[in-house]
């Protein structure tokens, strides 16, 4: 009897064969950048701000002139000028005066504090600032910000629009990412067909090529579609291997079980370089996940079943893009309380869809369904994992949803 793996020990296999997986990088402007994992370190050419500037509307002047000012004797300066902002000024600050300047004006030369304007009274080219200011009040120094030569994004780190603003900040216009994943997608199955063709009794439209390929973008990996193939072992070899070709990944979905006609692991198994590493997972739904290496490239036999092939894209494919760029695990999780209960008696650790309420506490509703059930996915908000010595989960018990 085939000895099936345990989720985690799936994990360690994944990330012992591909954590050192040969990524390429190009070049690409900033905007187009977002969610990208950057390739190398990056060095700011620049000081941020490269100027001491106001971080307020306010005046220019030397703190030491107002430390004695209260709302009965104000200090008194002489307004020499006005900071415009976006340009340097030609005024240099003097005992006894001040300029008037701008939020993002250039501190003018011997100033060390803006005053904010609502803290002080203008009158007759006189200023009257009635509270002591500290030094470097409402000021943001030059480098203070980003300092010249430092890193400023880690190579493997992803850009967010925050990263974004960071490159833009330094003046630049494009990045060096590693170049999107990409994952070659085909469907097996004589009774599968494309929504272009008539819908005979005994046939059903292709599900799991849609699911997996819109599943790639949300992990900005790069998919295609190779179509439908028959229940036929050399057209599914054909389709692997010219997939191979042109991907990092390749998923294939159905025929990964022990039926006559389920021909994925012989394709796998028939290709020069190919390495069997996993075939079946004691986990429910997705008992019957294949996953090879052939040469440096990964391929993934997906149970049929729509239900266990997007589950186990968001469980192994998605953990597997992950180790290649170098990611934490990026699912995001909530804890929840149970709505109802529920009973598990599989042996397998066992993961149960779940639709989250939210109120004043956010509740976990167990959807049942079988694995056939697309629209089973349609109504859950996540699922929750249920180990193999376990027989279910209570009503009330805290939970821990993964996000889907
Ligand atoms: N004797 C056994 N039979 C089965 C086992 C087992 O351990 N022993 N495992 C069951 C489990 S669990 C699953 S999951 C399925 C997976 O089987 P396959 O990966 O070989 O998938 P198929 O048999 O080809 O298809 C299963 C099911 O899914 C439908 N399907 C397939 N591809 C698509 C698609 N692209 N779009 C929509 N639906 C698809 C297919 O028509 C079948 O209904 O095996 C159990 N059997
Ligand atoms: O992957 Mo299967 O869903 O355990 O029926």
């Amino acid at each position: 009897m085939k000895v099936l793996k345990t989720y985690f020990e799936v994990f360690e296999i994944l990330k012992n064969e591909f954590c050192d997986f040969n990524l390429e990088s190009e070049k690409v402007s900033i905007q187009e950048a977002v969610f990208r994992i950057v390739a190398q370190n990056i060095v700011s050419g620049i000081d941020v701000p490269h100027f001491d500037k106001s971080t307020v509307d306010g005046y220019a002047l030397r703190c030491e002139e107002t430390f004695e000012a209260n709302d009965e004797n104000p200090a008194v300066f002489e307004i020499v000028g006005e900071v415009k902002t976006g340009e340097v000024p030609d005024l240099q600050i003097q005992k006894g005066q001040a300029a008037r300047i701008f939020t993002g004006g250039y501190v003018p030369q011997n100033a060390n504090v803006i005053v904010m304007l609502e803290n002080t009274i203008e009158e007759d080219g006189k200023l009257y600032v009635f509270k002591p200011a500290k030094p470097g009040e409402n000021i943001l120094r030059k480098g203070e910000d980003i300092k010249k030569d430092s890193i400023v994004i880690k190579k493997y780190q992803k850009l967010e629009p925050a990263q974004i603003g960071v490159l833009a900040a330094i003046g630049k216009k494009d990045v060096e990412v590693f170049k999107k994943i990409r994952v070659g997608i085909i469907s097996t199955g004589d009774e599968i067909i494309s929504q272009d063709e008539k819908l005979d009794s005994a046939k059903i439209y292709d599900v799991n090529s849609f699911t997996l390929y819109t599943s790639c973008y949300k992990e900005y990996a790069l998919p295609k579609m190779y179509g439908i193939v028959k229940d036929d072992f050399e057209a599914l070899k054909d389709a692997l291997f010219k997939a191979l070709q042109e991907n990092d990944i390749v998923l294939i979905s159905g025929g990964s079980s022990v039926g006559t006609y389920d021909n994925t692991l012989k394709a796998i198994e028939s290709l020069k370089d190919s390495k069997v590493l996993v075939d079946g997972v004691s986990i429910k739904p997705g008992k019957p996940t294949i996953i090879a290496k052939v040469g440096t490239r990964a391929v993934f036999g997906l149970p049929g079943h729509p239900v266990s092939c997007l589950f186990i894209f968001n469980f192994f494919v998605k953990r597997l893009i992950d180790i290649i760029l170098h990611q934490q695990d990026t699912s995001r999780k909530v804890l929840a309380k149970m709505k109802t209960s529920i009973a598990t008696s599989s042996g397998r650790t066992e993961f149960v869809f779940v639709k989250l309420h939210f109120g004043d506490e956010i509740l976990a509703e167990p959807l049942y369904g079988k694995s056939g059930s697309i629209n089973l996915l349609n109504n859950a908000s996540g699922y929750i994992r249920v180990d193999a010595t376990k027989t279910g989960i209570k009503a009330g018990d805290i939970v821990e949803v993964i996000l889907i």
